[in-house]
């Protein structure tokens, strides 16, 4: 049974949740992952524990609105992910990180696409875009196709469209895998800034503590 701790706030009353999370049921056929499993995720950055195989990437899966649960309801701020499926996956961030989905596109095409998604997407022109950029190295790689860009390079892209997007809820998922040490240090600056957010939650699947980031609440999937 997953245990909740909210280490550096007081616990999250249900009325400031951005994510409602109740009852939710989930298995794969040779395992059950979830049985009524509930949170009440606030705004800032909720760190998701657990060991390799606990569950993390698919319940980044089913929070996302990607798997379908087998019971309970997910509603982001009065969304409900059941009844208006369309509405609530526009307002969560998220992506596969081995995808290929976008192979075929530049950096630039995908954030061009992601921008139509999420209307608080940053202009093209915006200087916080730029700086994203800037933080992740990725400025020299944005006119190559996604393919041709390496693992790490390709999580960057991934990256920057979270920052960018300004969407209520955002999933990632092992955000420090394949990362240089610099951008891993940007991304931990990143991530502290969104803990300071009270009007989005950020879901982080890690396998340890988040160095620097203040943590609104920690979802342990090994207790
Ligand atoms: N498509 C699938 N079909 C069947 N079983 C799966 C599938 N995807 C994952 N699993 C199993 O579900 C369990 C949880 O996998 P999941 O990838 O969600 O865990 P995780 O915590 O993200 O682990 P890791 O960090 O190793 O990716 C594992 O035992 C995995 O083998």
């Amino acid at each position: 049974m997953p245990t909740m701790m909210s280490p550096s706030s007081p616990a999250c009353a249900p009325a400031d949740a951005v994510l409602r999370v109740a009852g939710l049921g989930f298995a794969y056929p040779q395992q059950v992952l979830f049985e009524a499993f509930g949170a009440q995720i606030p705004g800032g950055v909720t760190l998701l524990l657990g060991s390799d195989g606990s569950g993390k990437t698919t319940l980044l899966r089913l929070l996302a609105g990607d798997l379908s649960a087998s019971t309970g309801s997910l509603q982001l701020q009065g969304t409900s992910a059941q009844d208006q499926p369309l509405a609530y996956r526009s307002q969560v961030y998220w992506q596969e990180s081995a995808s290929q989905a976008f192979d075929a596109l530049t950096a630039l095409a995908y954030f061009e696409q992601q921008r139509k998604r999420y209307p608080a997407f940053l202009p093209a022109n915006a200087p916080e875009l730029q700086a994203l950029l800037d933080g992740l190295s990725l400025t020299e790689h944005l006119t190559k196709p996604l393919y041709m860009l390496s693992t790490g390079g390709k999580r960057k892209v991934w990256l920057a469209g979270a920052f960018a997007a300004g969407a209520k809820l955002t999933l990632l998922d092992e955000p420090f895998a394949a990362l240089d040490k610099p951008s891993i240090r940007f991304v931990q600056q990143q991530l502290a800034q969104a803990a300071q957010q009270r009007e989005r939650a950020w879901v982080v699947a890690h396998y340890e503590s988040l160095d620097d980031v203040p943590l609104a609440l920690v979802i342990d999937l090994d207790a």
